[in-house]
This record gives structure tokens, C-alpha cells and sequence, in this order.
């Protein structure tokens, strides 16, 4: 599903992002990406979503290398790739169901299938009772769970998370966490961020490990993941 094959990434200005990163994520599979600051991580996954491109080495999603992708076909893979951010990025003057319906409504997608998709992915995440709300009158977990409705709907190949519970407590992000575990037992592919040790020694699942740009460890099991 993913590949990242000898990917060199070095920015203009000389910092070493990644260095010969060679990964590969099957279907399915939900994995963790830790290190410290400026390891790598964002640059990882801006990969995914040709945000960035490498110096050498390919990047394969779903069979379509990336790195070669034309600049037509970017949006399309964009498309595909489901994003969560630590800052739940929502649209402030959108009720919690126009925010998801406007990821359907820019591919043009018919009024009956967004209606039934909106309130499948809000019925999911534990919201249908709060569509017509803006995103001010939500909690931060509940704007996270909206950001994940909105990630979602478009049923991705891939759900990126860049520290999704940056800015949660560590009870809310838990039961995060637990909504990520059923969307991935649900077959979606989860590629997640995270500085939360906790939240990695919770999940207990597939962790690699960058320390500046490199992978320094990839193992199955996160409760058995120590930073240091
Ligand atoms: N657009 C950019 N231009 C120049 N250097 C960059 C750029 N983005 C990242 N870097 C550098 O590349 C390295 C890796 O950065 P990256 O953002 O991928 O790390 P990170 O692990 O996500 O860090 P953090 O946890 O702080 O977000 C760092 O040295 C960073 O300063």
C-alpha cells in the first residue's frame, strides 16, 4: 500500500530531512511514526500526499509512484489521503455538517449521497446530535472527532494523523485513539504522528522510530517501544 524505497529528502537550506528511508505499510495496517523534533516526521508523511517531493528514492501509494506523479493528477491523489492535524483545522463559520459535506461537495458529489455519507461518518464518530453546531460551541475531542469525519468520508486508501492529540487531554485522547483503533479495524490503512509515549505504549501497535532522518527502529509491538 505504501512504499518508501532509499527516499533522500535534504530542504534548500541544507537540513537533512530524511536519509535513505526505506519503509513499506501493507493494507490495513496501522502505524505509528515518534521521534523527536526535526527527526523527520511531517517530512515523512508530506511524502505521502506529494506536499513534498525527494531527492532520490520513490514514494509509491497504491501502486502509483508518487515522486513521478503529474501535476494534473496531484489533486486526485489528494484526494485519497485522509489528513488530521493537531489544530483540527475546521472551517469556523461551517455547522459540523457542512465542514464533512464540503469535502464531498468540492468532487462534485450528488446532494443524496453526501446527506447519507455526512450522517454515516457523524453516526461513527459519535456526533449526529451535534451537526447543525458550529465548530466554536465544540469541545477540543469533539472537533478532533469532526476532523475525523471529515478525513473520513471520503473513504480514503490512507488516513494520515499528524499529532492528532496534541492538544487533548490525555482522557479525550484516548477515546481518540479508540475511534482511530475501529475506523482502522474497519480496513482503513492509519499512518499517525505522535510524540505521546503514552498513547503509543496504549495502542500497542507498529512503531518506526526516525532520529534525524534516519529509521532507527521499526517494531511490531509499541508497548514494547522505549525512546531511548
Ligand atoms: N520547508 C522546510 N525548509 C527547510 N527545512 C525544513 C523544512 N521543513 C522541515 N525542515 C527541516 O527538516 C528537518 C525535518 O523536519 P520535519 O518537519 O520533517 O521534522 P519533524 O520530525 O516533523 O519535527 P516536529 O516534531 O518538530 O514537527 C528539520 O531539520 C527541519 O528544520
Amino acid at each position: 500500500m505504501i512504499e518508501f524505497n532509499h527516499v533522500n529528502k535534504v530542504y534548500d537550506n541544507g537540513s537533512v530531512a530524511l536519509e535513505d528511508v526505506t519503509v513499506h505499510v501493507d493494507k490495513g495496517e496501522f502505524v505509528l511514526i515518534c521521534g523527536a523534533s526535526g527527526a523527520g516526521k511531517s517530512t515523512f508523511i508530506k511524502l505521502l500526499s506529494h506536499e513534498v517531493v525527494p531527492d532520490s528514492g520513490t514514494v509509491i501509494v497504491n501502486d502509483i509512484d508518487v515522486t513521478r506523479l503529474k501535476k494534473s493528477k496531484i489533486p486526485h491523489l489528494r484526494r485519497r489521503i485522509g489528513v488530521v492535524f493537531q489544530d483540527f483545522r475546521l472551517l469556523p463559520n461551517k455547522t459540523v455538517f457542512e465542514n464533512i459535506a464540503f469535502a464531498l461537495e468540492v468532487i462534485e458529489e450528488k446532494r443524496s449521497v453526501i446527506r447519507r455519507r455526512v450522517e454515516e461518518v457523524l453516526e461513527l464518530v459519535g456526533l449526529a446530535h451535534k451537526a447543525n453546531d458550529l465548530p466554536e460551541d465544540l469541545s477540543g475531542g469533539e472537533q478532533q472527532r469532526v476532523a475525523i469525519a471529515r478525513a473520513i468520508v471520503n473513504k480514503p486508501l490512507v488516513l494520515i494523523a499528524d499529532e492528532p492529540t496534541g492538544n487533548l487531554d490525555p482522557n479525550t485522547s484516548r477515546d481518540i485513539m479508540e475511534l482511530f483503533k475501529a475506523i482502522n479495524n474497519s480496513g482503513t490503512t492509519i499512518v499517525m504522528v505522535t510524540h505521546d509515549m503514552q498513547m503509543v505504549q496504549y495502542l500497542d501497535k507498529r512503531v518506526i522510530a526516525l532520529d534525524a532522518g534516519r529509521v532507527v527502529s521499526d517494531r511490531l509491538r509499541g508497548a514494547e517501544f522505549n525512546e531511548a
